[in-house]
């Protein structure tokens, strides 16, 4: 088909919704807030699956399946956890033409599916760690503008739910899990993330604290959070009841993590690095690394020409490299060319007479465009040399983008201007929950409020006698703000 209609830097929201289905990872779904995601999406989402699945393993997490379903009893057990969340969650109040006795919900996030089997489990200190992951999917039914990937009323994740005999262990954990998750969008999706820690009014409000990798959309200017690895305290222990006989025959209460991330991922990654010939993929995440073309011309040796590209995706798939062959004869070279360019695949191999030839290819970078004749002698080598490098320049091209956008700022004034200027502000905090709301209201507009993002685990220092940007009391944290997804 023809190519985008959308710029990404025009219409970045139109750009984005017709990006991903162009790039055939989506399909819009007649119910609105749900997507169905397709093979091209999906084959992103298994390849993080599989690597943090391993990751956990090695933690010594198990998987595990909860029901989808919770009795109302138990969700509303935690008033203040569930109040700010109630909207979204979705009911099943019928079978078949019969009402049910008792409304059930669909699970929005799963701690009270499984924290009361949790108590039951757990008895005494060796019965802990305890710690359990799910693949599963939740359901929020929110009304905010619906975006594929970033923001659907169903979306597939992780959940990991976790109980230590103390809190350290929980602390440690909590920072281990974060680190999977910078790696996911660092290495995986070549996306650059702060890690931080969430503000007390963003956080997590049925948790102690709240840790994050936070990620930025250029074209939007806006922060979104990338994956969340909380820490419970002993909230939910004393919630649920989940204590232990400690070592000294104590009864003790477990301390708890809950983490997880999702889909949102892949429309991070789309909105990071796409553009206006379609996505982009990182060869880390890309399920075909390589596609190679046949380009007869008119009879001059097709046949040759098939059996070279043959040859070639048997060498590459060989040495472990993803590659396939688009010998559709009812489609020229040129339109291939647009496809498989929309659908983001890192390198293209072109064969034709002349490189038939040269005994070499023509192989063509998706991010750069540059253009490079292989031999065929060495070939698996280079297309692995040129996988790295273009994985690796995404992560740069990304980083230098971001860091264009980050701001330091010490006043209201400086942060104002940084706001209209769609950075991510960085700003010596006094830390005080009225001020952040302070901070909200005066920011509000038909753009959204500034928020604060996270609070940086890498703390710049700061000078003695620095003043907060919004208050003017002493200064505590250093803390980025922005408006967000
Ligand atoms: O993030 C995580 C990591 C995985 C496990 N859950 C925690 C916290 C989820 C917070 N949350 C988020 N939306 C909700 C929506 C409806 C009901 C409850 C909730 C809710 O508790």
């Amino acid at each position: 088909g023809l190519g985008l209609s959308f710029k990404k830097d025009e219409n970045f929201g139109e750009w984005y919704s017709e990006v991903v289905v162009s790039g055939e990872m989506i399909e819009y779904y007649d119910i609105s807030g749900c997507y169905i995601i397709r093979p091209w999406a999906m084959s992103i989402w298994e390849i993080m699956q599989t690597f943090f699945d391993a990751e956990i393993k090695k933690m010594k997490i198990k998987n595990c399946y909860f029901p989808l379903f919770v009795s109302p009893g138990v969700l509303e057990k935690e008033k203040d956890h569930i109040e700010g969340f109630a909207p979204e969650v979705a009911w099943v109040t019928k079978s078949g033409q019969s009402d049910l006795e008792v409304p059930i919900a669909i699970r929005p996030t799963s701690e009270t599916v499984m924290y009361p089997y949790y108590s039951k489990w757990i008895r005494g200190h060796r019965d802990l760690p305890l710690k359990l992951n799910q693949w599963c999917n939740v359901v929020r039914w929110e009304f905010s503008n619906p975006t594929p990937f970033i923001r659907s009323r169903e979306f597939l994740w992780q959940e990991g739910h976790t109980a230590f005999a103390t809190k350290s262990e929980a602390d440690t954990e909590v920072l281990d899990i974060l680190e999977l998750y910078r790696r996911i969008y660092e290495e995986f999706m070549a996306v650059p993330v702060i890690k931080g820690k969430k503000s007390e009014l963003e956080k997590f409000a049925g948790g102690l604290y709240t840790t994050t990798v936070e990620a930025f959309v250029p074209n939007t200017g806006r922060g979104i959070q990338g994956a969340t690895s909380h820490c419970l305290g002993q909230n939910f222990s004393n919630m649920f009841d989940i204590t232990f006989e400690n070592e000294k025959g104590e009864k003790a209460k477990a301390w708890q993590n809950s983490w997880a991330y999702t889909t949102r991922t892949i429309g991070v990654m789309v909105m990071v690095h796409g553009d206006d010939k379609g996505l982009v993929l990182p060869p880390k995440v890309a399920s075909v690394q390589v596609i190679v073309i046949p380009v007869p011309y008119k009879d001059a040796d097709t046949q040759g020409i098939f059996d070279a590209c043959n040859a070639t995706v048997e060498t590459l798939s060989e040495a472990g490299i993803g590659a396939e062959a688009d010998f559709r004869d009812n489609y020229s070279p040129g339109w291939k060319y647009s496809h498989w360019e929309m659908k983001g695949v890192p390198l293209r191999i072109e064969i034709g007479p002349k490189d038939l030839a040269n005994n070499q290819v023509r192989a063509v970078r998706r991010d750069s465009g540059a253009k490079i004749d292989l031999p065929r002698a060495s070939l698996v080598e280079q297309v692995k040399e040129i996988l790295y490098k273009i994985q690796e320049s995404l992560f740069e091209a990304a980083k230098q983008r971001r860091d264009a956008c980050i701001q330091t700022v010490k006043t209201w004034d400086e942060f104002v201007e940084a706001l209209g200027q769609r950075k991510m502000i960085l700003a010596p905090w006094c830390d005080e929950v009225e001020v952040e709301k302070d901070v909200k209201a005066r920011t509000k507009g038909e753009m959204g409020a500034a928020k604060s993002l996270c609070s940086p685990m890498e703390q710049p220092e700061i000078p003695e006698g620095t003043i907060c940007f919004a208050s003017g009391k002493p200064a505590k944290k250093w803390t980025y703000w922005g408006r967000s997804y």
